[in-house]
This record gives C-alpha cells, structure tokens and sequence, in this order.
C-alpha cells in the first residue's frame, strides 16, 4: 500500500507554524528593485523565446573582454513585412515583425555552447531571422482604416525598425505583395495613399501556398466539426496530398492539390458566401454579414423550407432513408403559402438561406472528392468564419452524400489563406525551411482586428493596449458570454438532422479575434532528441475537456487576485504597475472566458498551454518575474542551512544518502507558489519549518515508488560505468532546487557524471531560472568543494570565483556541471520545442531527472525516452493525485523508467 501523507503536513504545520515568524507575510513589502532591475536588464521583455537567429554565433574580440561584440551571422534583414488579399468584403493583412533589441549571450551561455559543440563553424542553418507574423483583418468597406493602420506601423516600409526605412529608402521602391480582386481594384489609391506598387499574385496559387504552409507548419490548424464538437486533427507530412481544397468566398473554387505549387481548379460554384449575403441582404434588410449570420442562430427554417414530412403527411420516406424532418426543397413551402416576404421571420430566411448554400456547398465538394477518389476536403474562406453551424452544415453533407467515407475539415486560419499565400510568394522570406517546432503561437490582447461590436485598434504601445483593454472589457460582455451549444435537433436535410451547434449568440468578431494568434518564429527552437517518438508524443497528461477545464477555470480564476497583488508588488506597487496589473488580470480572465465557452478555440489546449498562456499574459503587460522577492527570499533561506544538510549527508553511507537525496528532492517540491494548498501552508510555518516538516513525512513506499530500481541502476549496474551525463530538469527556486536537486546534482558529479541543470528561459510562478541559477551555484559552491570544482569545469563561476580560483589551481580535472536554458517560459515542458542548446546538450545524455509537478505529472507522465528517466515529483493538488494515482494530496512519485 503506498502511503498517505495527506492532512498530517496540515495539521502538524498548523500546530508547528504556532508563534512562528510568518515570512510569507512579509514578501511584498521586501520586494528587492535591485533584483528587479537585475532580471529586468536580463530577460527580452514580452517574449517567451529567444527571437534571433544565433546559430552560427560567434565572438568578436576576446573572450576576456566585458562585453564582447557578439555576430550573428546567420541574421538575415532580407525579409518580407506585409502582404494583402483584399477581398470583396475583407481585407486580410499578414505583416511579419522582428526584434530589434540583441539577445545578450553571457559568458555563462558561450562556455556551456563551446562545451557543447554548439560553435562550430558558423555553418548557416536557418536562412531566416525569428520574428512574428500577425494576421489582422479589415472589412474592404472600410478601406480607409487598413491604410492607416499600415501608415501608422509603417508596415509598407518595412517597419519602423527596418534597415530600408534607417537608410532612407524611397516609398516608390516598394512593392507590397497582394492578392484577390482589391489588388486590381484598389491599385491607385495604395500608390496614391502609401506610394506603393502592389504586386498582384494569382489568388489560386496564393490560397494553396497559404494552405499548404498551414497544413505543415501549424500543429493544430485543421479540425472537424461534427455535432457542435470541434477535433483537431493531426496531418502527418508525409501523406498530405492529394487533398481538395474548398475556398468558400463570395464564390467557391474548388481545387485538387497534388504538392506545393502543383494544383488544379477543378470546379466551382457561383452559389458561395455573395449569395448568402446578397439574398440574405434583400430578403432580410440586414447591414451585414455578421448581422445576417446571428439572425440565423435564432431561426427556424421549416416555416420556409419544404420538408420530407410536408409532403408525406408527417411520416418518413424510410425507403430511401429519408425523415419527415428532412428538408425536401428549400424555400419550397413560400410557393404553397399565400404570404408576402414581410410575413416571414428574417431570422427563419436567414437559416433557410444559410443551410441551403451550405449544403450546397457540401454536397459539390463531395461530388468533386468522389470524382478524384479524395478522402479529405479541406475548406476555407471568409464564409466559413468559424461559425459552428455552417461547419456542422457542411460536415453533415459531405458525411451524408459520402457514407462517412470522405472527411470534411475546416482550418483555423481560414480567412488568411490568400494573404498568405501572398505572404510566401516573396523570395527569401524563408518560411519554407521551417518547421513545426519552429513556430509558436500566442494570443495576445487586443490584436487589432477591426470589426462587429469592438473595435480593435492599431495598437501600438503598452499604454494603448491597456485602454484597449479598458474598453474591451467595459463593452465586451458578449465576449465572455458562453456560445449555448446543442439545440435539440427539430428539422434536417437529406436524411441527417439538424446540426446542433445552434445557440442564440454568435459569437462577436472581437472575441473571434482571440482565435488567431500571433505566430511567433524560433528558428532556435529543437524537437527533444532523447525523445522515443516525437511523432506520437503528446505532452499534456490529461485532457482538458469542459469538466476538466471547468475545474482549471476555478483555480485559475480563484488564484488571479492574489498573483495580480504579487505582480503588482515586483514591479513596485506603482499606479502603473496597479493598471497593468488591471489590465492582465482582464486579459487573462477574458482568456478563460473564452476557453471556457470553447476549450478548443485556440487549438488542442491542454493544461501546459493554460499555464503557459497565464504566464504570457504577465509578460504581455510587462510583468518580468512577479515572484522574484519570493525567490530571493528563499534562496537566501535555503543556502543558509545548505552547509548543514551536505554535512548530514556526507556522514551517511552510500545507499542511505541515495534515498535521503531523493526523499529531499520530493520533500522540497512542497515549496510552490502555484499550488493554492501549498500557499496556505506557508502561512503556518517559516521556510525551514516547512522544509523539515515535510522531509518527515517521507515514508515509503511513495505513490509510485521505483526507488529500489534506481538505487540499483546507480549503485550496482552502473558502479563501474556511471552515467556519462546527466540532464536535471529543476523546478523552483529556494529550497526545492537548493536543498533537493543541487545535492542530487552534487551526488552524481561524485559519481563521475556530468551534470547539466535545465532551468527555464523565462520566469514562471516561483521556477528559478537559467539565468539566475549561476548565483545560487556560486553561493553554494563557497560550502562544497564538489560543486566548486564542477561549476569551475562547467565555466559557470567566471566571474563570481574570481576571487578564490588561485585554491583551484592544483585540483584535479572535474566532470563538469553546467547549466542550460530550456526555451521554455511555462511551469510545464513541452520536448517538441525545447532551444537548441538543450538539445545540444541532450546529444550525450544518458540519464534524465525531471522534477515538479508541472514538468512530470501535468505533462511528461507518460513521455517515453531513448535514455533512462526519473520523474520525481510531489502531488500538490487533491483532484489530481485521485484523477491520476487514485491517491491523494501530498503524495510522491519517484517513477524510474530504465532503457533496457
Ligand atoms: C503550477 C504547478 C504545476 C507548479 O508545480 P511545480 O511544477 O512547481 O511542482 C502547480 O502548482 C499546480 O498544478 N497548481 C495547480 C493549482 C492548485 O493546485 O492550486
Ligand atoms: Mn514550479
């Protein structure tokens, strides 16, 4: 029976904590601006990965030198900013930016790489430099506003940042890519306004360039829509072609796609999304699309349309499988009926109208797929936008008229099909060499879509952003108003029934502008090499389906208020910091809002990402470490009493100080600021307190206890040949990484292992980061010759043992320890997309520690790896130790997982 330490922590803290001095009182009024402004000057403001090309990276000068220039030579200025699909009703704008500011790469960084063989030679890898790339959308009506928007970011020279606008370079140069009928039409006034040419391509050729660059670059782009429940949809590279490609725009074009750039129009319909409008305008007097689609959600079409049952008296026509329900000719019952137009509900016109295209569609597209023996229809195009119903109309028909054979899928960057295609048309604009993991996606506030009830304006600094989000949130009721889902079905069409994903509210433009994120390019991010099969890794766990989410919603939402306070207090308790911190926490609650209504709105998402997305959400509004005084008080604390535990140690025998090392890394993982009972508990108790109650409560055997497995890998099968490298994956900072892992990491550089911290990139909740691991090495090492002389070998103490390296000069060689950055910015960690640095350093490794909750449980439980692995963690949630270990709050895992 393994153990259950639930409750006894509690109550023997309660009891202990007693009287006690309360340290975590007292952090917000400790804040250090010191550390601030050392973390600040540290860390790329506003990004969660390294953002330049630095492969191929090479000193220029000395080493020695303070601040060596440092050439990248692989940057490349030789990029694209803005390409257009104007369209009859939108106007798509896909706009490339980069970053000006240079990643400083510290002697810390240059000695690991030079260790790991990242130098070699400047051989160029990535032809292009890290940036983002935006997507924003215009109604062509307003034509005016997309001017000013490029005019105001001066996207038409290349950014305010770029090297054409530094020298000077003239408007007239400038062609601008554009696609769709506008780049004829609007010609003139872009050369009037902006004094561009624009460079017309051929929309065919850009709609399958952009869905091809989608379908391979975008990990969840293309999903199903069945029944009102969306499932993304994994394409594997390798078996993409041929597909057919649906473009529902005012007309539809129907094309089969055999490779990049080898397609062939095949068909088309001129019933598209025009004559949805275009009747649905002169039938129903609406002003827009938008308008004429949110009619729709509340109509009934079988006052209008002509049913199966009308004509059979209310029974089925069973023989050919059709029920009463189903729509036997659209708007066929107005011919029966003495009635005018106005005596018909609009909203009931507006559904006939919509299922009628729909189906239509659908049914084409089918005919077409049967025609070329294609399985997989993909559509696209501004009359889908997203909207649930159309999607289930269109699903139902193909899944109808096909037996289930063909699959209709629909893509997450519908709309920008075209402008990207435009977008990729440039030379030298280098997407083609990226891949999956090269790109990440975020979903920032206030992306400037334009619009439906909320305008998003060009937003241009921080302070804009805010009153954007001000007003967002004073109008945007509707946005964090779920989408009712699942109207009982009353009415169908060629046999099936109704689709359900029917609801009263559709959803309003600004809150569909939270569905396309900005896509960040990281040519410097790796797939995990010591992974088993990247292909069917998966790094989330559990599911986060809407139960699953409801319960994360609660915890998220409940913890907001507390973190805004430590937020608002590291940045020093400023009136501007108490609007950011406003501003967030609306930003990150209209998130959830909108996960809420949708789980899937921004793809799979599983807990990693939610966790990862709230940490964004604080560097979105300039938040750099909201728990930096929390950290630096419990580094501090744990030092402290570092001297006496390695002494401890180092009295016991080999076998007992495995277990004692193993049993502190589990106790230690008790000190974590996201775990809302953890917090509680540091209430009652200082940190050492809190350290030492939980290391008595060790008792085995642990939930999952394979510590004899391990004992027997380190100390018997591995004696003579210890491990040649081992990757620790740290967790938080203080006591978890001081008093647990450094003496582990200590441990196996006895036993003539290299060791390799892996730290994040960026901070998140009370995680230490890669950059500040170097100090605590360096505090530590000043008490434990074995670290010492490993972090000197690592070239980790450059600087801080400048003054005693003369005691090291007659050691002996020692195995190094080192410390890397992982790319990551989140309490979890996805092995897709790690930096390249640790995947460098992954080349040799041959044993993997991962530890805390979040790096073991919430993701990697179930990662398998081509090198042994120890997951080591304490489960500080109570639904997840029942959900995942039938077990309880409290309880260990120590899960060894040997390569045979
Ligand atoms: C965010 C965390 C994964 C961090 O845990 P860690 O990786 O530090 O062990 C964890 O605190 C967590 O899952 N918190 C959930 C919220 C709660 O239980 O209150
Ligand atoms: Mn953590």
């Amino acid at each position: 029976m393994a153990a259950n330490n639930s409750g006894s922590i509690q109550e023997e803290l309660g009891e202990g904590g007693t009287g006690v001095k309360r340290e975590a009182e007292e952090e917000e009024s400790t804040s250090s601006s010191a550390a601030q402004a050392t973390a600040t000057a540290m860390l790329p403001r506003s990004s969660s990965r390294p953002q330049l090309d630095l492969s191929g990276a090479a000193i220029h000068g000395t080493l020695e030198e303070r601040d060596p220039t440092i050439l990248l030579p692989n940057q490349s200025d030789d990029i694209s900013h803005l390409a257009l699909d104007i369209g009859g009703s939108l106007i798509k704008l896909i706009y490339f930016s980069r970053h000006a500011e240079l990643s400083t790469e510290d002697k810390r960084k240059i000695s690991t790489k030079r260790r790991l063989g990242m130098f070699n030679g400047g051989r160029r890898s990535y032809p292009i430099l890290g940036g983002r790339l935006h997507f924003v959308k215009f109604e062509t009506e307003k034509l005016n506003e997309c001017l000013d928007f490029i005019s105001s970011k001066q996207l038409h020279r290349g950014g305010v940042d770029s090297p054409s606008w530094r020298s000077g370079a003239q408007p007239d140069d400038i062609l601008i890519k554009a696609t769709g009928g506008g780049a004829y039409k609007y010609a003139d006034l872009f050369k009037e306004r902006l004094g561009v040419s624009l460079e017309k391509e051929d929309e065919m050729d850009c709609l399958v360039a952009g869905a091809n660059f989608l379908l391979k670059a975008i990990r969840h782009e293309a999903f199903t829509h069945m029944d009102g429940h969306k499932e993304y949809v994994q394409i594997d590279q390798n078996d993409l072609f041929p597909f057919l490609l649906v473009n529902v725009g005012s007309g539809v074009s129907i094309i089969k796609v055999d490779g990049h750039g080898k397609f062939q129009r095949v068909s088309g319909t001129n019933v598209g999304g025009g004559t949805y409008w275009g009747l649905g305008r002169l039938m129903t007097k609406c002003k827009s699309f938008d308008e004429l689609l949110e009619l729709s959600q509340r109509g009934d079409n079988s006052t209008i349309d002509m049913l199966v049952g009308d004509i059979y008296g209310g029974l089925d026509y069973s023989k050919i499988g059709l029920s009463a329900s189903t729509i036997a000719s659209s708007f066929g019952k107005t011919i029966s009926e003495n009635k005018e137009l106005s005596d018909y509900r609009p909203e009931d016109i507006s559904l006939s109208l919509l299922r009628m295209i729909s189906y239509n569609i659908g049914q084409i597209s089918y005919l077409n797929a049967l025609r070329y023996g294609l399985k997989r229809i993909f559509f696209g195009g501004f009359f889908i936008r997203g909207h649930a119903y159309t999607m289930d109309t269109i699903s139902f028909a193909v899944n109808f008229w096909s037996k289930g054979e063909a699959q209709a899928m629909f893509l997450r960057h519908e709309g920008f099909l075209g402008a990207l295609g435009a977008f990729m048309s440039y030379e030298k604009h280098g997407l083609d060499d990226l891949r999956i993991h090269h790109l990440v996606e975020r979903f920032p506030m206030g992306a400037p879509y334009v619009g439906g009830k909320i305008h998003g304006p060009p937003l241009g600094d921080l302070n804009e952003k805010i009153s954007w989000m001000e007003k967002f949130v004073q109008k945007g009721t509707q946005i964090i108003a779920p989408v009712p889902m699942g109207v009982p079905a009353t009415t169908g069409m060629g046999g099936f029934e109704r689709p359900t994903s029917k609801g009263d509210i559709l959803r309003s433009d600004a809150s569909a502008a939270l569905n396309v994120g900005v896509l960040h390019l990281v040519p410097t991010l790796d797939v995990f090499p010591l992974l088993e099969d990247p292909k069917t890794y998966e790094p989330n766990t559990i599911d986060l389906d809407q139960d699953e989410f409801k319960y994360w919603f609660k915890i998220l939402s409940d913890h907001l208020p507390d973190l805004v306070d430590k937020a608002v207090a590291s940045e020093g308790g400023t009136d501007d910091a108490k609007r950011r911190g406003d501003a967030f926490s609306h930003a990150f609650s209209a998130h959830l809002a909108r996960l809420m209504e949708e789980p899937a709105a921004y793809g799979k998402f599983g807990l990693a990402n939610l966790l990862e997305l709230r940490e964004e959400c604080l560097r979105e509004f300039q938040f750099v470490d909201a728990y930096i005084s929390i950290k630096q008080r419990e580094n501090e604390a744990s030092l402290a009493v570092l001297p006496d535990l390695l002494m401890e140690l180092d009295s016991m025998n080999e076998e007992a100080r495995l277990l004692a090392l193993i049993e502190g890394v589990l106790a230690a993982n008790i000190f974590d600021w996201g775990s809302r009972a953890c917090v509680e508990l540091y209430h009652k108790g200082t940190i050492i307190e809190i350290y030492r109650m939980s290391r008595k409560k060790m008792q085995r055997p642990w939930r999952i206890d394979d510590f004899d497995m391990f004992k027997k890998r380190m100390l018997t099968d591995r004696k003579d040949q210890p491990y040649k490298r081992a990757l620790l994956f740290v967790d938080n900072s203080g006591a978890d990484v001081v008093l647990g892992m450094l003496p582990l990491a200590r441990e196996l550089l006895r036993h003539g292992s290299e060791v390799v911290l892996v730290a994040n990139s960026l901070p998140a909740l009370n995680d230490v980061t890669a950059n500040e691991l170097p100090e605590i090495i360096a505090e530590a090492s000043k008490h434990c010759g074995i670290l010492r002389k490993a972090a000197e070998a690592g070239g980790l103490l450059v600087d801080a043992m400048a003054g005693i390296q003369d005691d090291l000069k007659d050691a002996p060689e020692s195995v190094p320890l080192m410390v890397v950055e992982n790319g990551c910015g989140s309490p979890c960690i996805d092995f897709r997309q790690v930096s390249s640095e640790l995947a460098a350093a992954a080349k040799d490794a041959d044993l993997l520690i991962l530890e805390g909750m979040g790096r073991s449980l919430h993701t990697n439980l179930n990662a398998r790896f081509k090198c042994d692995a120890l997951k080591l963690a304490m489960v500080k949630n109570q639904r997840l130790a029942e959900k995942l270990f039938n077990g309880n709050i409290y309880d260990c895992i120590c899960k060894f997982e040997p390569v045979s």
